[in-house]
């Protein structure tokens, strides 16, 4: 066992899942907003309307109260969406103790200033280490224990793997990775992408059509992480690729749910009115777009995506748009 304790902010279905594999290695607290969330986890051990099939470790203690959690953490993982991220930094702000490393586990840019999550957490507490925990992981499969890898990004390469040691487990696997951006921004774009591979499914697509969007989408999001320095290496391992594959052809994730439902022809806000749980694709779909204009990317994937949840086009002209695209060299020469 660690002897370093965790503080775990956000109480869905990946702080919730996350805290739990922590629970075998060390002290873990977790944070979460609701009452009614910490009393069924501490009570039941369950948090039925995020993982409704898990049983949750015992040793798992959740708060409403942030100072509880955050003043006695030696490290911070926060896991709450990206709309709300720096919004719970400044409020657990005055608790933090110095220098602690702060992991995010959150896939989405912020929307206005397009940071990156542990952009943010450098402005909210500069000095901190920072880093992500990123790869192919939808909680339900993880909770219902299923063997899985990831990659946690540091730059720092002792901090990183002590940090290891906190998330690795026997059936969850923990890589190391320097590239921070590289890994962070791997985990935000493919969203898009699964969005894109939903709504072909949706509109009635074979698996060779999947193929090409999946392979295409990689292309692309590698081209714009390179742009915004990434390693293109880092795009062919399991945050990048490893991410793409799983959230593009899993039922179980939420973005690739938006996009089959955008493909039957449903719009928006009905989805996400239906929808429990957060989809990051959506809210970064239009900071993508706007980062590949600045950085003179082109992404017609994500843009076409862009268009059909701003209500612009339909998926189904979207698609058959892809379609009629001028077909280049595959493999850019520089
Ligand atoms: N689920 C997964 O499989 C994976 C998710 N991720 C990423 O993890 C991040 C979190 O996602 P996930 O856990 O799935 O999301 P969920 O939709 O399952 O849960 C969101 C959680 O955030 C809380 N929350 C929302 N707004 C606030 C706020 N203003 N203050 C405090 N708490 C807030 C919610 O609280 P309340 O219940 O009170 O509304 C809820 O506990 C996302 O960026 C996602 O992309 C990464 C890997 C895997
Ligand atoms: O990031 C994830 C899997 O790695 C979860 O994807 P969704 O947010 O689309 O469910």
């Amino acid at each position: 066992m660690s002897k370093l304790k965790v503080g775990l902010i956000g109480g869905g279905s990946w702080g919730t899942a996350v805290a739990s594999l922590i629970a075998k290695n060390t002290d873990v607290s977790l944070w979460a907003r609701s009452k009614e969330t910490v009393t069924e986890i501490n009570k039941r051990h369950t948090n039925k309307k995020y993982l409704p099939d898990a049983v949750l470790p015992s040793n798992l203690v959740a708060h409403t109260d942030l100072r509880a959690v955050v003043s006695v953490a030696d490290v911070l993982v926060m896991g709450v969406p990206s709309n709300s991220f720096r919004d719970v930094l400044k409020q657990l702000r005055p608790f933090v103790r110095p220098w602690i490393p702060i992991i995010s586990l959150t896939k989405g840019l912020e929307s206005g200033t397009d940071l990156r999550m542990t952009e943010v957490i450098q402005g909210e507490l500069p000095g901190h280490p920072v880093g992500v925990l990123t790869g192919p992981n939808l909680a339900r499969e993880i909770m219902a224990g299923q063997a899985a890898a990831s990659v946690i990004a540091m730059v720092d390469d002792i901090i990183v793997q002590e940090l290891q040691k906190i998330f690795n487990s026997g059936l969850f696997r923990v890589y190391t990775n320097d590239d921070v951006i590289g890994c962070e921004l791997g985990g935000v774009l493919k969203n898009i992408i699964a969005i894109a591979v939903g709504m072909g499914i949706g509109l009635g697509a074979g698996d060779n059509t999947r193929s090409a969007l999946i392979t295409r989408g990689l292309a692309e999001i590698t081209r714009l992480g390179v742009a915004m320095g990434g390693r293109a290496e880092t795009f062919s391992g399991l945050t990048g690729m490893g991410d793409m594959l799983a959230t593009c052809i899993s039922a179980q994730s939420r973005n690739h749910h938006v996009g089959v439902e955008l493909g039957k022809g449903r719009h928006i806000e009905d989805i996400i009115n239906d929808m429990v749980m957060v989809a990051e694709g959506v809210k970064s779909a239009p900071t993508v777009v706007k980062l590949a204009a600045r950085y003179g990317v082109e992404m017609p994937i994500a843009h076409d995506v862009h268009e059909v949840i701003a209500g612009r086009r339909t998926a189904e002209q979207a698609f058959y748009g892809l379609l009629k695209r001028k077909v280049g060299a595959e493999i850019e020469s520089d």
